[in-house]
């Protein structure tokens, strides 16, 4: 077992974080989906088959991969893990004091399995352990409400943390509908026996950032999509800890449309080899970059806006990003890219994982000499997300 470093997008994919759908995404209904962030109501089985064989091709490519339950149970051993978990997910001001304190006592009793399958999933009103005794809030509430929110969009582990160097960082995320995965990274991270001595980076208390906006170029050089989820608040502060921690000497912020199409950076434009992108081309064509760089006083330079691609090639130290189009007229492009034809995984330079149904992005990656490891995602769609959103990197190796 190695220690985790990310440095790149493309180095060798050694170590990944998955999480394998459960239960969570049972919950998913006509009436929540909007809430929960799914565009439909995904067959849970058919995504269970459509993930085993995603993680069946990165293991095939040698690549060790984590499932979050797996670790989440594990460190739910710990008893500080525990009282962690139970105390995130109670929300006194939903449950009132009595319901509350006894539900938290009855998840003290639960096994660890039993715990990560309620953290993870959720649980309804009709669900409650029946020693709670007459409740008003019990009595009024719809027996299929929600006391415990369930997860669904875990399946992101893309977004909820991100490792940078040999720190991770806990996303700070943006939406009610997510705010509790980052808790559940916390107690995986600070009580897993293989992550307890991780440091840490950046701080899930801070302003929004999530992962699927954050992008290592380069060693050295990040560029933090700035949009629906990640705000010009959050680029900034996690900017100044990556140049507190030497993590990094540039940040390029990325304004991105406010739309779900659009939701992080990583929906229009992920590196495919060194120096090579897939990219969504209405934002070849319109995305700029604000430059940050530490100054001499231990403050922030910002210089321009200037073209995105123009200003990663500066910054990574290359001469030309070479761009790789989604699609290809501007109809079949803008439906590959809701499909998540620019979210790849790249598991080392020109190898990348991508959905199978992207037939035209999927054509035109192979002829610039990309390799691509098509994989279904007809049900892992439904919630918005691809092979990247999908996957949290630990290690990679560097790349030559
Ligand atoms: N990096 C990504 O683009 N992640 C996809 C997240 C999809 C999830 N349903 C969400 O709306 O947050």
């Amino acid at each position: 077992m190695t220690q985790p470093k990310v440095d790149t997008e493309v180095g060798p994919l050694r170590t990944v974080l998955l999480h394998r759908p459960g239960n969570e995404l049972k919950r998913l209904t006509p009436r929540n989906n909007d809430q929960l962030l799914f565009d439909s109501i995904p067959w849970v089985d058919r995504a269970q088959q459509e993930h085993d064989a995603f993680a069946g091709v990165l293991r095939g490519r040698g690549v060790e991969v984590l499932l979050l339950t797996d670790v989440l149970t594990e460190a739910l051993a710990d008893p500080r893990a525990r009282t962690a978990g139970v105390h995130a997910a109670i929300d006194d001001r939903r449950l009132g004091d009595v319901l509350a304190d006894s539900l938290r006592d009855h998840l003290s009793t639960v096994d660890a399995d039993t715990l990560a399958e309620v953290l993870t999933g959720g649980m309804t009103f009709e669900e409650l352990p029946t020693a709670a005794g007459p409740s008003l809030v019990r009595k009024m509430h719809h027996p299929h409400d929600f006391a415990i929110d369930p997860l669904p969009n875990l399946l992101f582990t893309r977004d909820s943390s991100v490792w940078i160097g040999d720190r991770v960082a806990l996303s700070s995320l943006a939406l009610p509908a997510r705010r509790r995965e980052t808790m559940l990274l916390d107690l995986i991270y600070a009580y897993h026996p293989r992550f307890r001595h991780a440091a840490r980076a950046y701080g899930a208390h801070s302003a929004p950032v999530e992962g699927g906006d954050v992008m290592l170029l380069a060693p050295g050089v990040l560029a933090v999509g700035v949009g629906e989820r990640t705000t010009p608040a959050g680029a900034e502060s996690l900017a100044r800890s990556v140049f507190t921690d030497n993590l990094a000497h540039t940040v390029l912020a990325v304004p991105i449309e406010q739309d779900r199409a659009t939701m992080h950076l990583d929906t229009v434009c992920t590196m495919v080899d060194r120096d090579a992108v897939v990219m969504y081309p209405l934002a070849r064509d319109s995305l700029v970059a604000f430059t940050l760089c530490p100054d001499d006083d231990g403050g922030l330079r910002v210089s321009g806006p200037q073209p995105f691609l123009h200003a990663a090639a500066e910054a990574m130290g290359i001469e030309k990003l070479r761009v790789i189009d989604t699609g290809l007229d501007p109809v079949t492009a803008e439906r590959e890219q809701w499909d998540d034809g620019n979210n790849t995984l790249a598991l080392a330079p020109g190898v990348v994982v991508g959905y199978e149904r992207n037939v035209e992005t999927n054509a035109r990656l192979t002829d610039a000499g990309i390799e691509v490891l098509p994989i279904a995602g007809s049900e892992l769609g439904s919630g918005r997300g691809g092979p990247r959103c999908m996957s949290c990197p630990i290690e990679r190796a560097p790349v030559e």
